[in-house]
This record gives C-alpha cells, sequence and structure tokens, in this order.
C-alpha cells in the first residue's frame, strides 16, 4: 500500500507501507550507521522519533531475539530505501515487516533517505507525519507546524519500578532513563551486582541500597524534562563513584551548572571520532544525541572536558575536579558499533575500587 511521509517544512516522500498502517507523527532524526538496524530501532533513547536510516538495505538479517536494546521499540516509525523481504541469517526469527506488525510500528519504505537527510542537515532536525495519500496534506503540514511533540518520553520508557540484575561484584544502582540494555550487559559482564531503578528515584532511595557506584543511563528527550533526576544527581555527588552515559551525562553536567542546548540535527551513527584529550587517543563512538553540553556553560563549574567530538568540537566527556564522577556523550557499550570506548566501563570498576579502598583506609586509621 502507498503511503506518505510530510514533513513540516511540506516536503513529502511517497512510498509503500510496512509494519502497522497507522499514522504516526515524530521528530524525524537520521542514523548513518551501516548495520545494527535492530539495535537502533530498539533504542529507547529515539522515544517520540521518526528514524531514517541512510544506509540502504535494511532488514536483509531480520529481526533476532539476542539483538534487543529494549523489547519494545519507542520509535514512532521507520523510514528506509528499502526493506528486506526476504532475509537471510541463521538468528533471523522475523522480517522487519513481521515485527513491525507485531509491535504496531509503522514503517515506510522506497523512501530516498539520503535525499531526506540532505533536507535535515540542512535546515535542521525536522517534525514529519507518517500517513495515507488521501489526506489533506496542507492542514497535516500546518498541524505539525502548530504541534509541539510530547516531552514525557523518559517517563514513558523508564522502568515502572526497580527490579535486580545479581552478581558478585560491585554493587551497582543503574538508574533507567531510557536504558539500552547493553549499559547491563556491560556490568554484568563485570561481575556486578546491579539493581536497576526508575528514573524517579531520590538520593536516599539510591543510597539505601548501599551501593559502590552508580550508574546514570542513556535516555530520550531534552534532560531538561527530567528536573528530579537533576537534583537527585546533585544530592549524590560527593558521596559516591557515578558514571554517566548520554543523557545521564547531559543531566549531570545540568546538575553542576553547566547548559544544555539543542543541535541542529546531532549525532546518529556508529563512526563518529571523539578525542580524548588527556592521551590524545581518537575512539571511534557509537553515538545517538540530539543535545549537547555547551562549552561556554562549563567556565563557572567544577568540570573537565576530557573528550571532544572531532567532526564539530563538541563535548563528549567531562570528568568532576573533585569528586569520582565522569560521563560521556556516546555510546561506549556499542550496540550497534565499535568498541573502542568499552574500557570506560573498566575505569569505572576501578573508580569504585578505588573509592572502597580509600573508604578502608580511613576506617582504619
Ligand atoms: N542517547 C541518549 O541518551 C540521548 C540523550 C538525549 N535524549 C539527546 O537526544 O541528546
Amino acid at each position: 500500500m502507498n503511503r506518505q511521509l510530510i514533513l513540516e517544512d511540506g516536503t513529502f516522500f511517497v512510498g509503500k507501507a510496512f509494519g502497522s498502517l497507522k499514522d504516526s507523527i515524530g521528530e524525524v532524526v537520521f542514523n548513518t550507521g551501516m548495520t545494527g538496524y535492530q539495535e537502533i530501532l530498539s533504542d529507547p533513547s529515539y522515544c517520540g522519533q521518526l528514524v531514517t536510516l541512510t544506509y540502504p538495505l535494511v532488514g536483509n538479517y531480520g529481526i533476532n531475539r539476542d539483538d534487543f536494546e529494549s523489547i519494545d521499540p519507542a520509535i514512532r516509525g521507520f523510514i528506509v530505501k528499502e526493506v528486506s523481504d526476504y532475509p537471510s541469517n541463521f538468528r533471523n526469527q522475523w522480517t522487519l515487516d513481521e515485527f513491525f506488525k507485531a509491535k504496531d510500528i509503522p514503517g515506510i519504505a522506497g523512501i530516498d533517505t539520503r535525499k531526506l537527510t540532505r533536507i535535515i542537515r540542512k535546515y535542521g532536525t525536522l517534525k514529519g507525519a507518517l500517513c495515507g495519500l488521501a489526506v489533506d496534506k496542507e492542514a497535516i503540514i500546518h498541524n505539525l507546524q502548530s504541534t509541539t511533540l510530547p516531552t514525557n518520553q523518559v517517563q514513558q520508557v523508564s522502568t515502572k519500578t526497580a527490579y535486580p540484575s545479581p552478581g558478585r561484584g560491585f554493587r551497582v544502582v543503574l538508574v533507567d532513563f531510557g536504558m539500552k540494555h547493553g549499559i547491563l550487559r556491560e556490568l554484568n559482564k563485570r561481575g556486578c551486582d546491579v539493581v536497576v531503578v526508575p528514573y524517579n528515584i531520590t538520593a536516599e532511595e539510591v543510597m539505601r541500597l548501599s551501593p559502590d557506584g552508580v550508574m546514570l543511563s542513556n535516555g530520550p528527550g531534552d534532560p531538561k524534562d527530567v528536573p528530579e533526576a537533576i537534583s537527585m544527581i546533585q544530592n549524590l555527588i560527593g558521596q559516591i563513584p557515578i558514571f554517566g552515559i548520554c543523557l545521564g551525562h547531559q543531566l549531570f553536567a545540568l546538575a553542576c551548572g553547566a547548559n544544555t542546548e539543542k543541535m541542529k540535527f546531532g549525532h546518529r551513527g556508529s563512526n563518529h571520532p571523539v578525542k580524548d584529550l588527556r592521551t590524545g587517543k581518537v575512539a571511534l563512538t557509537s553515538q545517538n544525541h540530539g543535545y549537547t553540553v555547551t562549552d561556554e556553560s562549563l567556565s563557572n563549574t567544577e568540570l573537565e572536558v576530557t573528550h571532544i567530538a572531532l567532526n564539530d568540537d563538541t563535548v563528549e566527556g567531562l570528568r568532576h575536579k573533585k569528586h569520582p564522577v565522569f560521563t560521556v556523550q556516546y555510546h561506549p557499550e556499542a550496540s550497534p558499533g565499535p568498541e573502542d570506548a568499552n574500557y570506560l566501563f573498566d575505569q569505572f570498576m576501578t573508580l569504585i575500587k578505588e573509592a572502597k579502598e580509600g573508604e578502608q583506609l580511613c576506617q582504619n586509621v
């Protein structure tokens, strides 16, 4: 069935439906990764967005049970050039069409996604609608221009109740703002005894779980939409080692008095070069963000910039000058993407170990 994508600037693209046939609106964002569509479509940080991929063939290895970053995708729709009807892979369990029908998510294929990406790159992120052909286009464009999209995405995707993921190692409280499961996998791989908690937990409740360290996850939307998390982090700083990823990084920066702003079209892909300013080393990283910590807001804080993006010099990593906290804007858990930055999870383990040894020293004197 023919369907269309209409953008708020009036541009429209006609293509073929796959998945659910429901209408959908959202912020249209592009990802430049060449593989990893399953991880991308199931990353909760895309909640409320219509995601397009610049790589032209999607679905060719199907959907499998192992590669989910969340079981119920939060994307509003998927926009691709060509969707494969006959995936080939030993792990394949669903075609993209079957999976999206089961999850009631609309997709559209046959779209020149590179042209769409060039429009977004030129004008910035745009709102868009996926709908049938028999619609009043002018009314939809007007609607898109006057609508503000919902701002409660973290609330939608964060876990409603705390749950354990046991291990024999360090006790980590993982605050779920819309967590990619890769983060939990990395902590479990290192033996951590993890408790995953909802986004609106207080610092007091976190400390009552007697953690050795706190991990702040990625998540969707504007970090300023979750003030309760900002004050929770403010109250934790100095009490416990903290590691933050993506939204967790932005929330930490806000908690320390820095500022964030929306980027023109963000960073979404699997090959974003990031430089570690202390070692000069460059890592290729997986990224998905539309907001950034502003460099100029850092001068009156106790934060040091540790990493920058080589494509546009934006802030990619921060460290607290006095307390054991570090955060990155990119995704060391990869999923999908290169594993260059995986060592940051080991760095978190070292930070926890040092903090515990420090505590022990204090107790012994
Ligand atoms: N992956 C993330 O955590 C994204 C953070 C935030 N929602 C942004 O778009 O910048």
